[in-house]
């Protein structure tokens, strides 16, 4: 079964058209990278499947239920373009994460010693771990993207909804991230939906990329995606791409099944 199916999708908000006929199918475990110009609709769709916009028309199927019963079902993990966490409040690495529990009950409560485990857990998980004790505003821009993650991941979803998550994070730092995103994919066979401008280096590390804007000019092997047909549909003109030219090396060993 699909982990998103979507056909015919038309989206307007204030009566203005934002995302036009999209079709779009993913399997359950692959790495989907959405790149477009500002404005062109990336985010919306990213709400339109998590169930937070609802579409003009057309359907949009998550393992086969709507995206609301997908939400009560807790299939997906969302990390949203701005951090929605207060650098300034007083809060340890270890707390954002419980957080993602309180998120899903809608109360707050003590958490048991097995919650506060696999909060440790989902720490270690994105190497996080010794890092529990530090106070979230103290962290940097990275290390705060990965323990908002762990937050993500901590009610096991299947689908986890990224929004730009190496905005603020240097390259070396980007590369790593996208190794361990690389890594988690295949670990906990997740579907991985993950927005971002940077076409080239997103092109090395998903296996599918879609091009938005407005409408989907490309979805399928990310390497296509990055003719100069789809581009200039895409941005209005002719632009550089600074890419590998090539699948990432790591990826490729990591998608075979070998170690690092
Ligand atoms: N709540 C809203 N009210 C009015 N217009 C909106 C709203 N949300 C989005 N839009 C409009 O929809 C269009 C697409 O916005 P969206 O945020 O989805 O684009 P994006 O591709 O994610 O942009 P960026 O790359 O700049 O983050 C924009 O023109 C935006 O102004």
């Amino acid at each position: 079964m699909n982990a998103v199916e979507i056909k015919n999708l038309d989206v307007s908000i204030n009566n203005k058209e934002i995302l036009k006929d999209i079709n779009l199918e993913l399997a359950e475990g692959r790495f989907l990278g959405i790149v477009g110009p500002n404005g062109s609709g990336k985010t919306t769709l990213l709400r339109v499947i998590i169930g937070i916009i609802k579409p003009k028309s057309g359907s949009i199927k998550i393992f086969g239920d709507t995206p609301i019963i997908a939400i009560k079902k807790g299939i997906f993990g969302y990390l949203p373009q701005s951090q929605m966490i207060e650098t300034t409040f007083p809060a340890r690495a270890i707390d954002v994460v419980l957080m993602g529990i309180y998120s899903r009950l809608g109360v707050f409560s003590w958490h048991s010693k097995e919650e506060i485990n696999l909060a440790k857990e989902m720490l270690s998980m994105m190497n996080m771990s010794g890092y529990e004790n530090e106070l979230f505003g103290n962290l940097s821009g990275g290390q705060q993207q990965r323990v908002s993650i762990a937050r993500a991941l901590i009610n096991n979803p299947k689908i986890l909804v990224l929004d730009e998550p190496s905005t603020g994070i240097d390259v070396v730092g980007q590369e790593d991230f996208y190794h361990l995103l690389k890594g988690l994919q295949k670990k906990l066979n997740l579907t991985i939906i993950m927005v971002s401008h940077d076409i080239g280096a997103v092109t090395s590390y998903v296996d599918e990329i879609a091009c938005l804007n407005k409408t989907l000019h490309y979805h399928g092997s990310p390497l296509g995606a990055l003719n100069d047909t789809v581009i200039k549909q895409l941005y209005g003109k002719h632009v550089d791409i600074m890419m590998h030219t090539e699948l990432c090396d790591k990826c490729e060993r990591l998608q075979s099944g070998q170690k690092n």
